[in-house]
């Protein structure tokens, strides 16, 4: 049995503001069918202490950077967590990155780097009779625990998941004393960045593995205009740089069992959920698909640019019924949309039961993202047998078979695509879409090929054993 410890700073069902939570929530489960034991170290936060109850501590840190820390061991739906209950660093009011103004709380450096070096003070010691045999760090709050791993000489090995490498986690390099880092590694070789101490950076040097959530992504971040930065680095360590797609929970996102909806086999089923969706958003009947999106409000997502392309759905007869929250400038915009158009409707905030309505009662789901390294929401989509129209980008590549005229010949295609990623190619597949949607022997057939389509973990969780067992010597 390989032991796995994740280091992550979200984890579904008990904290998430985006798809590294599903991911840390939902690979674990995964992997234990593969005989792989994880366990999740995760910051304790407030709101992830308010759901565990009286958790046993297994360790306790006098000062981590700057208070006394305990770790608490218990297993919520499943999955192990090491919960690092350090009030000092996570046991405040507003959100887990963030105060409720939106701001980085300034003490985020600390804040990770304390998940980092407990991350590494497993890996040194063990903790409760357990000591992993990998270590696996996500995004850029994870980044600087194969500093503190070398700090303390720990050779257990380190895999990196890259899920959105917008985010660097930079800090003044002042800080280089406070966080406990070694000086000499402040170079261009090591964790600097531009002036700055990057967790990113420290992360992409340090792992012996670095994987991203696709193929397709893999290759895009080694350009200049994926990279963000960081292409230089990934291109140096391209040999061990790969691409694993995500999964999703095929519990939590079961259209014949979800809790949320009128449960469906076929797409038939999905009438008495469309109906009960447009009620919820205010929606009268259309001729056209109703076209679903939830998502943070972020550059990324495309927001904008469906924003310009809107009419064409709209001419088309189509609705819109989006459920998102961030960017106070996208949230107002979108706000207006609704306000003008009878066919759109907006709910701003977050929630997971109502994503999931949206999921059974939508035609189509849409992620027009300027960069996607995976999604996650597409492939609920496919489940539920609502179409994607997705851009050609990143995972959306991978996951989604284009309606082309080949791809309709053969009867394999299950979504969308458009490209270049601009307001025009969006409002064109606007309207590829109203003639798919008109076309009901054709839309039927999409929709029978989406929820056909594998979007489980099944195979990427082989992925993630196999660079596991590379990295150990394991066999089983
Ligand atoms: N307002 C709201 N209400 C309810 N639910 C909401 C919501 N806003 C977002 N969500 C949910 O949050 C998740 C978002 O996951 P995505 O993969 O689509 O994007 P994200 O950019 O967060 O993830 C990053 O990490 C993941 C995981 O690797 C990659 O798939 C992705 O490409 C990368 O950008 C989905 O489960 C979605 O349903």
């Amino acid at each position: 049995m390989t032991k796995a410890l994740f280091v992550v700073s979200e984890c579904a069902p008990l904290v998430k503001t985006g798809g590294l939570a599903d991911v840390a929530g939902a690979l674990p489960g995964a992997l234990a069918q593969h005989g792989v034991a994880v366990r999740v170290l995760l910051p304790g936060y407030r709101v992830v202490l308010g759901q565990i109850g009286k958790a046993k501590v297994v360790a306790t840190y006098k000062d981590l950077f700057g208070g006394t820390a305990k770790l608490r061991a218990c297993n919520i739906v499943g999955v192990d967590l090491l919960i690092l209950d350090a009030p000092h660093l996570y046991d405040r009011d507003g959100a887990i990155y963030g105060d409720a103004t939106g701001r980085d709380w300034p003490d985020n450096p600390e804040r990770f780097a304390a998940l980092c070096k407990v991350g590494a003070m497993i890996a040194a010691e063990g903790v409760d009779g357990w000591t992993p045999d990998i270590v696996h760090g996500h995004d850029w709050q994870a980044g600087l625990t194969p500093e503190y791993m070398r700090a303390l000489g720990v050779d257990v090995p380190f895999v990196f998941t890259i899920h959105n490498i917008a985010f660097h986690g930079n800090a003044d390099a002042g800080k280089l004393k406070a966080l406990g880092l070694d000086p000499a590694r402040f170079t261009t070789e090591g964790f600097e960045f531009w002036g700055q101490i990057s967790a990113l950076k420290a992360g992409l040097v340090g792992a012996a593995k670095i994987n991203t959530v696709s193929q397709t992504y893999a290759e895009e971040l080694l350009t200049p205009e994926f990279g963000i930065g960081m292409d230089g680095v990934l291109r140096m360590r391209q040999a061990d740089l790969s691409g694993i797609v995500n999964g999703i929970d095929l519990d939590a996102w079961n259209p014949l069992t979800d809790p949320n909806i009128t449960p469906y086999k076929t797409a038939s089923g999905k009438d008495a959920n469309k109906k009960a969706l447009r009620k919820t958003f205010g929606l009268g009947k259309a001729d056209g698909p109703l076209c679903v999106l939830v998502s943070r409000l972020t550059e990324q997502k495309g927001i904008d640019l469906l924003l310009e392309a809107l009419p064409a759905l709209l001419d088309r007869g189509g609705q819109l019924a989006l459920l998102g929250s961030g960017d106070p400038k996208l949230e107002v915009a979108l706000l207006e949309a609704a306000a003008s158009h009878a066919n759109v409707a907006v709910k701003i905030g977050y929630d997971e039961a109502l994503s999931h309505k949206m999921m059974a009662g939508g035609d189509a789901i849409l992620v027009p993202s300027r960069f996607e390294p995976c999604g996650l929401t597409q492939l609920y989509g496919l489940r539920y047998g609502t179409v994607p129209l997705v851009a050609l980008t990143g995972g959306l590549a991978d996951t989604v078979i284009n309606a082309s005229p080949a791809a309709l010949a053969r009867g394999v295609a299950t979504g969308v695509q458009f490209f270049p990623i601009n307001a025009q190619a969006l409002a064109n597949a606007f309207t590829r879409l109203g003639d798919l949607y008109a076309d009901s022997k054709t839309w039927k057939a999409m929709q029978r090929n989406a929820m056909k389509q594998p979007v489980g973990w099944e195979t990427s969780a082989l992925a993630y054993k196999a660079i596991y067992a590379d990295l150990t010597g394991a066999t089983s």
